[in-house]
This record gives structure tokens, sequence and C-alpha cells, in this order.
């Protein structure tokens, strides 16, 4: 059955699935609608088709399965259309001025004389050329949005599916829902498969069974593995599938067949790899053995000397690991520096690139992250690079990205040093290794005790473990203990002893609290008041909550929210924008959690762009400069001066950061770390991370909490097995090569 009627009120509206209850004026009178339809907007004219239903409590009502916007007819509907923020470009006051010149004309000029828009103050060429082609595809967008309504699709999604598929969307998803799962960022194949079942898709349909075995490696990989045992595979696949082996060893099979999964049978088990990082361990495996075997020509220095001469200069006496360290950087082909710490990692590599330069070798420095490489920049004195831009990165018009060096373009150096190597995963460091030619020395400094890269693969610990290269573990604390309890109590941590906690004036503190909302509010006090009090430090850029968890009442949701309230709050005159559940103030901290590898900046010195450039990645740090709700607009100042500017599609690639989880923190440094200690998940709680944690700061550390649990996170040396056979291919790639 079909109404048509103009919307009176929203009366309700679940923001995530679109769900809205309404008011409808009608021809015979007011009638209540529900059903899924996030634009609706009251004034809106629109045509419902679907079924009368009772509800116990609130009586008769429409229940719609499909709705139709008609094009507006009313001053008001007109100017609310507008004004939705649908169109980019249109807010409210642009929506009001369109509709006081226009009147009920208005979306016909839009849509037939565009060009009368420039009679509007404001409406320049370029905003019309925007103007027109989002009304365009807001019209389209529309029609999409409709019939993906109907499988609870929310609107951010709708928009990012649309963007993906643009007009064929419908052909797409009724063709293969499974598609979404891969395609989009953020639908699951739970979401995909729901969608599937509505339109009666079969549980043994080969989209459906290779969709799910996928997106089951993928999970697995997300986790941190390079592959799973196929037995694992099988028992977590018939999980989540709920289907008979037999199906499943055909899709396996399939997969296999078109290279997207490989099967390698392995003396002990059977293997089962997602295509990447089979094809990333091989190749990863043979570059290692190859830059390892390189045989260099005698230097024309005497190491020893050289070392000496540095010692004389700066005023110090080398260990005899770092001199080691130093001595086997220069003559290997690929050598790992690794140690807590303090223990001198820094000073070898400027010694490195010391006598290095000194021999007229070109030497370039990089490290995974952003705020890493700055780090790396400041403590040498030299240009760092993050091992995105030193590859030159470059984006293309699949949203694919893709590095210009490579092994047809490597990179031009005698010696390339990476910084917080533990941070590399196994298809960065294939990237890498790509671009590095043999002959070119390969030095990998890292601390391999830090929780291991976020991405999957142990590939620091694998390199080490596999006894072919060359490494120097460095033990000895150069720093002095009295000029830090950090570096002491990490040491401590990292052995598995307990910290020293409060000493006088020292930078290492332990506030014993055991409900979580005193926690909560102690650490709210402590960045608000008592630190900057203390220690003059600022509250917002200084102050960095970690803790383990995402969800809770110490988790970083929770955290975010109370922090963000305390030190950000409502307030009059001060713009907000409302994405998912997040609110977001101008101010706000801020972190980039996916790698955008086109998203524009520019570094702005005194009004004018001194810098231009494309890309923003997981884990970069910044705040809020301005958000424009007429534009839809949210502009980021990053820490490394980048000033990016988001549109309504991009925003959820922001979140909260005034607390993150101590993964996310990996690489970065921090002049103070707060942080929750309290119960949670075992596998979270564990020894490397609250070592991780506490090494991420430079000048205080206060753990708030019950002592006992950090105890038992000190205890929990279990590191989650990660299965991953790096380690076992470079000593079999050896074997093949040089036996
Ligand atoms: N052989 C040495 N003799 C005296 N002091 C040293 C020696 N090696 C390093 N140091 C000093 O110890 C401190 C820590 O060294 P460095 O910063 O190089 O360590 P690191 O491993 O890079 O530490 P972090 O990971 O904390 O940055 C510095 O002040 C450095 O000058």
């Amino acid at each position: 059955m079909i109404i048509e009627g103009i919307v009176e009120e929203i009366i309700f509206r679940n923001e995530t699935n679109g769900y809205t209850v309404g008011r409808l004026n009608t021809s015979d009178g007011e009638v209540t609608i529900v059903g899924y339809a996030a634009f609706l907007k009251t004034e809106e004219m629109v045509q419902v088709d679907g079924d009368w239903i009772y509800h116990n409590k609130f009586g008769e009502q429409f229940n719609f399965t499909n709705i139709k916007t008609l094009v507006p007819s009313t001053l008001k509907g007109i100017e609310n259309y507008l004004s939705a923020g649908l169109i980019p470009n249109i807010g409210p006051k642009t929506a009001k001025k369109i509709v006081e010149k226009f009147g009920l004309e208005s979306l016909d000029v839009i849509q037939y004389t565009p060009e009368k828009l420039k009679e509007i103050p404001g409406i320049g060429d370029k905003k019309l050329r925007k103007i027109v082609e989002a009304y365009d595809e807001q019209r389209e967008l529309r029609d999409i949005m409709v019939y993906l309504q109907q499988f609870e699709i929310t609107v951010n999604y709708g928009t990012k599916i649309y963007k993906k598929y643009g007009k064929d969307t419908i052909k797409i998803i009724s063709e293969n829902p499974y598609r979404l799962s891969e395609d989009i960022f953020g639908i699951g194949f739970k979401t995909a498969d729901k969608i599937a079942n509505k339109m009666g898709i079969e549980n043994s349909s080969p989209y459906r069974l290779e969709a799910g075995l996928k997106f089951v490696i993928m999970q697995c990989a997300q986790e941190g593995h390079s592959y799973v045992p196929k037995e694992e595979f099988f028992n977590k696949s018939k999980h989540l599938l709920g289907i008979d082996e037999a199906y499943l060893e055909e899709a396996l099979r399939n997969l296999a067949l078109k290279n997207t999964i490989y099967i390698i049978n392995d003396e002990e088990e059977i293997k089962v790899y997602y295509a990447p990082f089979h094809i990333a361990e091989n190749n990863v495996a043979k570059k290692i053995v190859e830059l390892s075997r390189v045989d260099f020509d005698e230097l024309e220095v005497d190491i020893d000397k050289a070392i000496h001469r540095i010692e004389e200069k700066d005023e110090i006496i080398f260990g005899q690991k770092q001199k080691l360290a130093i001595q086997e950087s220069i003559e290997n082909g690929m050598m790992i520096i690794t140690g807590g710490p303090g223990t001198g990692k820094t000073t070898i590599i400027n010694a490195i690139i010391d006598i290095c330069e000194n021999l007229g070798m070109k030497v370039l420095l990089t490290a995974p992250t952003g705020r890493a490489a700055k780090r790396m920049s400041e403590t040498t004195g030299r240009e760092s690079k993050t091992i995105h831009r030193l590859l030159e990165y470059s984006f293309m018009e699949s949203e694919e990205m893709a590095f210009n060096k490579n092994e047809e373009s490597p990179l031009e150096a005698d010696v390339i040093i990476v910084d917080e190597a533990s941070m590399i995963d196994i298809l960065l460091m294939n990237s890498m290794l790509k671009a590095v030619n043999p002959g070119t020395r390969l030095i990998l400094v890292g601390d391999v005790d830090q929780l291991p890269s976020v991405g999957a693969g142990n590939v620091l610990k694998d390199i080490i473990n596999s006894g072919i290269i060359k490494v120097v573990m460095l033990d000895e604390i150069f720093r002095q203990a009295e000029e830090s309890m950090i570096i002491v109590n990490a040491h401590r941590i990292n052995k598995g002893d307990k910290p020293l906690l409060n000493g006088k004036d020292k930078d290492f503190y332990f506030i014993s609290l055991k409900s979580p909302q005193e926690i909560v509010s102690t650490i709210i006090d402590l960045i608000k008041e008592r630190l900057p009090n203390f220690y003059g430090v600022d509250p917002i850029k200084d102050i960095q909550v970690l803790s383990p968890m995402k969800k809770g009442e110490v988790g970083i949701f929770s955290l975010n929210r109370c922090i963000q309230d305390a030190l950000n709050p409502k307030a009059e005159g001060i713009e907000e924008k409302k994405i998912g559940d997040e609110i977001f103030r101008v101010k706000d901290k801020v972190m980039q959690i996916k790698n955008n590898y086109s998203l524009e900046w520019k570094i702005i010195c005194d009004g004018d762009a001194i810098e231009t450039g494309e890309g923003v990645f997981n884990g970069d740090f910044g705040y809020i400069t301005d958000i424009d709700n007429e534009e839809g607009t949210v502009k980021v100042l990053f820490d490394d001066n980048k000033c990016a500017e988001y549109d309504s599609k991009q925003i959820d690639e922001l979140k909260l950061a005034y607390a993150t989880t101590v993964h996310k923190a990996q690489g970065s440094e921090f002049p103070v770390v707060v942080m929750p200690i309290y119960s949670g998940p075992p596998m979270l709680l564990t020894r490397n991370l609250l070592y991780t944690a506490v090494t991420r700061a430079k000048q205080l550390v206060v753990l708030v909490g019950e002592v006992r649990y950090m105890d038992m996170m000190i205890k929990n040396n279990i590191i989650t097995r990660r299965y991953s056979s790096l380690d076992k291919k470079i000593r079999n790639f050896l074997n093949v090569f040089y036996s």
C-alpha cells in the first residue's frame, strides 16, 4: 500500500541505523510512520510503501519498507531539503538565501539554470560547479539510499558504497552483496551476510563461502598472523559459516586456484595464507638472504680509529657492544641493533652516520611513523622520512597506493638506517626491501621487546630468530639512573621485576585506587589541574592518556568522552559536529585511524602555504582548528604542522585522541604518560604492553589504579603467538641458494 504526505515531525531516530518514527500529514489526516529513513526531514514530501501494523503501546502505525522523496513543494520544505547538509557548500544560510531569491523555483534553478545561482552573494564559479555536481550525485544517491535502507545500511556506509560503485551500486550489490565486505572499509562479512540473507542467497552459495573464508583469513591477519594452520582455519570458518567441511574444502580449492589463498604443505602442518602475505614473506626472506651475503671491498678506514675519533669528539667511551654494533653495521649488508631505552641506540646511529658520511657514503634515515621519523630528524640533525615517503608513495585513481621506489627504481644510498623497526609489518617490509639494492647497507634499529607491529608478521623478531643476520643486543643503560626512573623501571618491567614507585622528586608514580570511577576522576584531575600546575605541562598537547583497552570504564572510548567534557566542554560559540557516537569540537585532540594517501595537506606560514602534499597516516595526532557546519568540513592541524581539511565523507577517519590505546601509541613519545591500571582481558594486560606504554614517556609516568593488576601484567609474559614463518623461510632460502 502506498501513501503520500508531508513530514510534520520526526519523533524518534536511531542515528546508527536510521530507524525513524515520524508523523506524516496526509490528505486523510495525520499518521505515524515507522521504518528506515535516515534522511527523512520535516517538511519533506514523501511517498511511503508498506503496511499498517498495530503497536501495543503506540497503536496504529504505517510500517514502510520503501520511501521516496517527492520534490518538496513548500518554501519551508525546499529550504529544509537544501539545508540538510547533503550538498556540500549549501548549508542552512545558503539554503535560506537561495529560497529567498528563487522561491518555489529554487530546485528547478539548481537543476536546469544553475548559472542563476551566481546571483547569490558568495556563490562563484568554483562553488557553483561543486553544487551542480553534488546535486546530481545527491539525487542518484537518494535512490540508492532508499534501496540500501531496506538492508539497514547506515547513511555513512551508504555514502561510502555509492562513492565506490557509483550508479552501478544496486546492480553490484544485488548480484553479490559479499563484495561489500571486501570493498568497503568498515563493512564486514557479517553485515554483507545479513544483506545476502535478506536477499535469499543460499547458505552454501560459493559467493558466501569464498567471502567467508577470505574474511576469516583477513581477520587472522588483523590479529597479526601471516598464515593460519588449516585445522584452525576450518574451525573458525565452520563457526562463522555454519556449514559442513566438505563445502569449505571446495571453496578453499577455488580460492587457491584463483591465487587468492595459498595452501602450503609444510612438514608439520598445512598452512593457509592470504596471498599478499605469502608473497611478501617469500620476497622478504629471499631479499634478506641476498642482502646478508654481500661482500664489501675493504674500507679505506680503520673503524676502530674512527670510533675513537668520535669518542674524543663527543667525550664518551663506547661500551663493547656499542662498538661492535657500529663496526658490524659498516661491514655487513644487513644488521640489526636492538635495545631498550637509554642503551645508546641514538648515539650509535649518530656514530654510524658520522663514519659513513666521512667516507663519502650517502646515508638515508627513515622510520615507520611520522612521529618516529620526526624524532629521528631531531636526534640526528638530518632529514628523516617515514618509510612511505622514502619510498615515494603515490596514490592512484582506484584508491590503491603504490610506491615509486621499487626493484626497478631502487633507493640510491650506500646506507639506510631504519629506526623503530619493531613496528614494521611484513607488507611494509616487503615494499621497503624491494627498493633496497644489494650493496646498500640496511641497518634496522629498534626494541624487539616492544609490542609487535600492528600489521601482520613478527618481522624484527623473526629476522633475529633466523640466526643469519648480524644482531647486536644492547643491554647496558647509559642514561643515569638518578636522572630517570622511567628508564630504570622500563628495564625492570622488561626483566619481570616490579618497578620502583613514588621516589621523591622522581618521574614514575603510582596512585593507588580501586574503583574505575575513582580512577577516571583522578586521571581527569591529574590532566586538568595537578600535572599542569605542578609541572607546567599543557593538558592537551603534552599529556597522553594510554589505556590497554578500548571498551569499559577505563577504556579509551569512555575516557575520551570524560576528558573531552573536562578539557573542552560544550560551550556557546564553539562549533561542534556529531559523527557516529562521537562529538567533535574545535580544539579537540584527534587521531587519524587509517592511512589516507590522497588527503591533501598544506603547511601554512604567515598565512601562505609553504608546502603542500597528500597523505595523512594511521596514528597521526592533530587538533581540530575549525568546524564549518555550513560546508560540512573539519580542519585539523597535525603535529608536523600539516593542515588538512576533511569533508563529511572522510571525517569518520578521525577519532578523539585524548586517550589512545598503547598499540596506537607505538613509535610515538610524549612528555607525560598517564595510564589506568585496572582489570581487563589477560591477552591485553601483558608485560610488553606495560613496557611499551612506559617507554612512550619522556618526562613523567603516572599509573593510576591497583598495583595488583600492574603486577599481573608484569607476570603475564605470554606473548600471544603470531603465526609467521619468515624465520624458517629465511633459513630455507639460505640453504637453497648457498648450500
Ligand atoms: N657509551 C656511552 N657513554 C656515556 N653515555 C652514553 C653512552 N652511550 C649513550 N650514552 C648516553 O645515554 C643516553 C641514552 O642514549 P641514547 O639516547 O642514544 O639511547 P637510546 O637507546 O636511543 O634511548 P631511547 O630509546 O630512550 O631514545 C644519552 O644521554 C647518551 O648521551
